[in-house]
Protein backbone atom coordinates (compact mmCIF):
# COMPACT_ATOMS: atom_id res chain seq x y z
CA UNK A 1 0.00 0.00 0.00
CA UNK A 2 1.55 3.25 -0.58
CA UNK A 3 1.30 5.22 2.46
CA UNK A 4 1.87 9.18 2.27
CA UNK A 5 3.50 10.48 5.53
CA UNK A 6 1.23 13.86 6.86
CA UNK A 7 3.09 17.13 6.72
CA UNK A 8 4.96 18.25 9.72
CA UNK A 9 3.94 21.15 12.19
CA UNK A 10 5.82 24.55 11.93
CA UNK A 11 6.49 25.64 15.91
CA UNK A 12 7.84 29.23 16.56
CA UNK A 13 8.89 30.49 20.06
CA UNK A 14 9.57 34.49 20.54
CA UNK A 15 9.54 37.09 22.73
CA UNK A 16 12.74 39.77 23.96
CA UNK A 17 16.26 38.66 24.16
CA UNK A 18 16.69 37.00 27.43
CA UNK A 19 13.25 36.11 27.38
CA UNK A 20 14.30 32.06 28.49
CA UNK A 21 13.47 30.43 25.13
CA UNK A 22 15.97 28.36 24.76
CA UNK A 23 15.87 26.01 27.47
CA UNK A 24 12.12 25.47 26.88
CA UNK A 25 12.36 24.76 23.10
CA UNK A 26 15.00 21.83 23.88
CA UNK A 27 11.73 20.58 26.38
CA UNK A 28 9.43 20.92 23.52
CA UNK A 29 12.20 19.39 21.12
CA UNK A 30 12.00 16.34 23.83
CA UNK A 31 8.61 16.15 24.59
CA UNK A 32 7.37 15.69 20.45
CA UNK A 33 10.60 12.89 20.00
CA UNK A 34 8.92 11.01 22.74
CA UNK A 35 5.52 10.85 20.80
CA UNK A 36 7.60 9.30 18.01
CA UNK A 37 7.81 12.26 16.09
CA UNK A 38 11.15 13.63 13.66
CA UNK A 39 12.17 16.88 14.86
CA UNK A 40 13.90 19.71 13.20
CA UNK A 41 15.42 22.41 15.45
CA UNK A 42 16.63 25.40 14.20
CA UNK A 43 16.58 29.22 14.30
CA UNK A 44 16.67 32.94 12.60
CA UNK A 45 18.37 34.48 11.62
CA UNK A 46 20.61 30.78 10.55
CA UNK A 47 19.64 27.13 10.54
CA UNK A 48 21.71 26.82 6.79
CA UNK A 49 25.25 27.79 6.03
CA UNK A 50 24.65 30.87 4.51
CA UNK A 51 21.99 32.10 7.21
CA UNK A 52 24.29 31.19 10.26
CA UNK A 53 27.08 33.64 7.73
CA UNK A 54 23.84 36.25 7.80
CA UNK A 55 22.99 35.78 11.57
CA UNK A 56 27.16 36.62 12.51
CA UNK A 57 27.04 39.51 10.46
CA UNK A 58 23.02 40.84 11.75
CA UNK A 59 24.49 39.56 15.10
CA UNK A 60 27.86 41.66 14.91
CA UNK A 61 28.44 44.14 11.87
CA UNK A 62 26.80 47.55 11.97
CA UNK A 63 24.69 47.88 9.31
CA UNK A 64 21.91 50.45 7.91
CA UNK A 65 18.53 49.08 9.71
CA UNK A 66 16.78 48.87 6.21
CA UNK A 67 19.68 46.69 5.02
CA UNK A 68 19.64 44.74 8.83
CA UNK A 69 15.95 43.82 7.88
CA UNK A 70 16.67 42.95 3.87
CA UNK A 71 19.28 40.33 4.97
CA UNK A 72 16.68 39.14 7.84
CA UNK A 73 14.18 38.58 5.40
CA UNK A 74 17.45 37.15 2.57
CA UNK A 75 18.48 34.43 5.40
CA UNK A 76 14.52 33.45 5.81
CA UNK A 77 14.10 33.02 2.56
CA UNK A 78 17.29 30.74 1.96
CA UNK A 79 15.82 28.86 5.78
CA UNK A 80 12.91 28.33 4.07
CA UNK A 81 13.89 26.97 0.87
CA UNK A 82 16.95 24.62 2.04
CA UNK A 83 15.04 23.48 5.31
CA UNK A 84 11.29 24.15 6.53
CA UNK A 85 9.70 23.10 3.34
CA UNK A 86 11.33 20.13 2.77
CA UNK A 87 11.40 18.93 7.09
CA UNK A 88 7.95 19.95 6.32
CA UNK A 89 6.81 17.97 3.31
CA UNK A 90 8.62 15.03 4.89
CA UNK A 91 6.82 14.76 7.84
CA UNK A 92 9.45 16.22 9.96
CA UNK A 93 7.89 19.31 13.15
CA UNK A 94 10.23 22.39 12.39
CA UNK A 95 10.97 24.02 15.44
CA UNK A 96 12.49 27.06 15.06
CA UNK A 97 13.77 30.18 17.56
CA UNK A 98 12.35 33.26 15.79
CA UNK A 99 10.68 33.77 12.39
CA UNK A 100 8.83 36.63 10.81
CA UNK A 101 6.92 38.09 14.20
CA UNK A 102 10.45 38.69 15.35
CA UNK A 103 11.09 41.02 12.28
CA UNK A 104 7.58 43.11 13.36
CA UNK A 105 8.86 42.74 16.34
CA UNK A 106 12.51 44.00 16.21
CA UNK A 107 12.34 45.61 12.81
CA UNK A 108 8.91 47.28 12.87
CA UNK A 109 8.35 47.55 17.04
CA UNK A 110 12.20 48.33 18.07
CA UNK A 111 13.36 50.02 14.74
CA UNK A 112 10.41 51.60 13.47
CA UNK A 113 10.82 50.77 9.89
CA UNK A 114 7.44 50.94 7.74
CA UNK A 115 5.43 47.55 8.53
CA UNK A 116 3.62 48.40 4.93
CA UNK A 117 6.88 47.54 3.44
CA UNK A 118 7.81 44.11 5.99
CA UNK A 119 4.17 42.99 4.85
CA UNK A 120 5.22 43.00 1.07
CA UNK A 121 8.34 41.16 1.97
CA UNK A 122 6.79 38.70 3.44
CA UNK A 123 4.27 38.40 0.60
CA UNK A 124 7.24 37.55 -1.55
CA UNK A 125 9.50 35.15 0.74
CA UNK A 126 6.16 33.06 2.10
CA UNK A 127 2.63 33.42 0.96
CA UNK A 128 0.24 32.03 2.71
CA UNK A 129 2.80 30.42 5.18
CA UNK A 130 2.71 30.96 8.70
CA UNK A 131 3.78 29.08 12.06
CA UNK A 132 0.85 26.20 12.94
CA UNK A 133 1.59 27.70 16.92
CA UNK A 134 3.49 30.61 17.65
CA UNK A 135 4.86 30.96 21.87
CA UNK A 136 5.77 34.12 22.66
CA UNK A 137 7.81 34.70 26.07
CA UNK A 138 6.61 37.81 27.47
CA UNK A 139 8.61 39.22 30.73
CA UNK A 140 9.47 43.02 31.32
CA UNK A 141 13.02 44.30 29.76
CA UNK A 142 14.55 45.12 33.32
CA UNK A 143 13.99 41.06 33.74
CA UNK A 144 15.23 39.73 30.76
CA UNK A 145 18.33 42.07 30.70
CA UNK A 146 19.76 40.94 33.91
CA UNK A 147 19.07 37.46 32.93
CA UNK A 148 21.50 38.34 29.73
CA UNK A 149 24.00 39.95 31.85
CA UNK A 150 24.28 37.50 34.28
CA UNK A 151 25.18 34.94 31.50
CA UNK A 152 28.79 36.62 31.38
CA UNK A 153 28.51 36.79 27.47
CA UNK A 154 29.38 39.41 25.18
CA UNK A 155 26.26 41.24 24.09
CA UNK A 156 25.65 41.71 20.84
CA UNK A 157 23.71 44.56 18.64
CA UNK A 158 20.64 43.97 19.54
CA UNK A 159 21.49 42.86 23.26
CA UNK A 160 23.13 46.43 23.27
CA UNK A 161 19.76 47.84 23.03
CA UNK A 162 18.44 50.32 25.21
CA UNK A 163 15.60 49.68 27.24
CA UNK A 164 13.19 51.30 25.23
CA UNK A 165 13.74 49.60 22.66
CA UNK A 166 12.90 46.11 24.15
CA UNK A 167 9.59 47.91 25.16
CA UNK A 168 9.06 48.77 21.69
CA UNK A 169 9.58 45.30 20.84
CA UNK A 170 7.65 43.84 23.65
CA UNK A 171 4.73 46.00 22.84
CA UNK A 172 4.77 44.93 19.05
CA UNK A 173 5.38 40.88 20.24
CA UNK A 174 1.54 41.53 22.24
CA UNK A 175 0.66 43.68 19.42
CA UNK A 176 1.07 40.59 16.97
CA UNK A 177 -0.61 37.98 19.56
CA UNK A 178 -3.70 40.43 20.07
CA UNK A 179 -3.86 40.27 15.97
CA UNK A 180 -3.50 36.81 15.76
CA UNK A 181 -4.90 34.55 18.54
CA UNK A 182 -5.93 31.09 17.01
CA UNK A 183 -1.53 31.28 16.23
CA UNK A 184 0.06 33.12 19.10
CA UNK A 185 0.03 32.27 22.82
CA UNK A 186 1.76 34.52 25.41
CA UNK A 187 3.74 33.04 27.83
CA UNK A 188 4.18 34.77 31.09
CA UNK A 189 7.94 34.41 31.06
CA UNK A 190 8.72 35.56 34.48
CA UNK A 191 7.76 32.97 36.72
CA UNK A 192 9.97 29.54 37.07
CA UNK A 193 11.48 27.33 34.56
CA UNK A 194 9.11 24.13 35.40
CA UNK A 195 5.71 26.32 35.15
CA UNK A 196 6.56 27.50 32.27
CA UNK A 197 7.34 24.24 31.07
CA UNK A 198 3.80 22.69 32.14
CA UNK A 199 2.18 25.63 30.67
CA UNK A 200 3.91 24.98 27.32
CA UNK A 201 3.11 21.48 27.07
CA UNK A 202 -0.61 21.86 28.07
CA UNK A 203 -0.45 24.06 24.92
CA UNK A 204 0.65 21.99 22.70
CA UNK A 205 -1.14 18.44 23.75
CA UNK A 206 -4.17 20.81 23.94
CA UNK A 207 -3.58 22.22 20.43
CA UNK A 208 -1.78 18.87 18.59
CA UNK A 209 -2.66 15.85 20.45
CA UNK A 210 -6.01 15.91 21.91
N1 LIG B 1 12.31 31.11 33.79
C1 LIG B 1 13.55 31.55 34.03
N2 LIG B 1 13.84 32.13 35.20
C2 LIG B 1 15.09 32.61 35.44
N3 LIG B 1 16.12 32.54 34.57
C3 LIG B 1 15.88 31.96 33.39
C4 LIG B 1 14.59 31.44 33.05
N4 LIG B 1 14.65 30.94 31.80
C5 LIG B 1 15.91 31.13 31.36
N5 LIG B 1 16.65 31.73 32.31
C6 LIG B 1 18.07 32.12 32.21
O1 LIG B 1 18.10 33.34 31.46
C7 LIG B 1 19.17 33.33 30.54
C8 LIG B 1 18.62 33.51 29.13
O2 LIG B 1 17.83 32.36 28.81
P1 LIG B 1 17.72 31.81 27.34
O3 LIG B 1 19.08 31.77 26.70
O4 LIG B 1 16.92 30.56 27.40
O5 LIG B 1 16.88 32.99 26.70
P2 LIG B 1 16.54 33.26 25.19
O6 LIG B 1 15.15 33.74 25.13
O7 LIG B 1 16.89 32.07 24.36
O8 LIG B 1 17.51 34.46 24.90
P3 LIG B 1 18.10 34.98 23.50
O9 LIG B 1 16.95 35.32 22.62
O10 LIG B 1 18.88 36.21 23.93
O11 LIG B 1 18.99 33.89 22.97
C9 LIG B 1 19.91 32.01 30.75
O12 LIG B 1 21.01 32.24 31.59
C10 LIG B 1 18.89 31.12 31.42
O13 LIG B 1 19.49 30.16 32.27
C1 LIG C 1 14.73 36.52 13.26
C2 LIG C 1 15.05 37.90 13.73
C3 LIG C 1 15.90 38.11 14.79
N1 LIG C 1 16.18 39.35 15.21
C4 LIG C 1 17.09 39.54 16.34
C5 LIG C 1 16.52 39.14 17.66
C6 LIG C 1 17.71 38.70 18.47
O1 LIG C 1 18.23 39.84 19.14
C7 LIG C 1 18.70 38.25 17.42
C8 LIG C 1 18.81 36.76 17.34
O2 LIG C 1 19.40 36.30 18.48
P1 LIG C 1 18.80 35.16 19.45
O3 LIG C 1 19.41 35.51 20.74
O4 LIG C 1 19.27 33.87 18.89
O5 LIG C 1 17.32 35.23 19.48
O6 LIG C 1 18.21 38.73 16.16
C9 LIG C 1 15.65 40.44 14.56
O7 LIG C 1 15.92 41.58 14.91
N2 LIG C 1 14.79 40.25 13.52
C10 LIG C 1 14.47 39.02 13.07
O8 LIG C 1 13.68 38.87 12.09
Amino acid sequence: MNQTRARGRFITFEGIDGAGKSSQIAAVVALLQARGLTVDQTREPGGTALGEKLRELLLHEPMHLETEAMLMFAARREHLAARIHPALEAGSWVVSDRFTDATYAYQVGGRGLDAAKFSALEDWVHPGFQPDLTLVFDLPPEVAAARVANTGNAPDRFEREQRDFFERVRAAYLERAHMAPQRICVIAADRAPEQIRAEIEAIVAERFFR
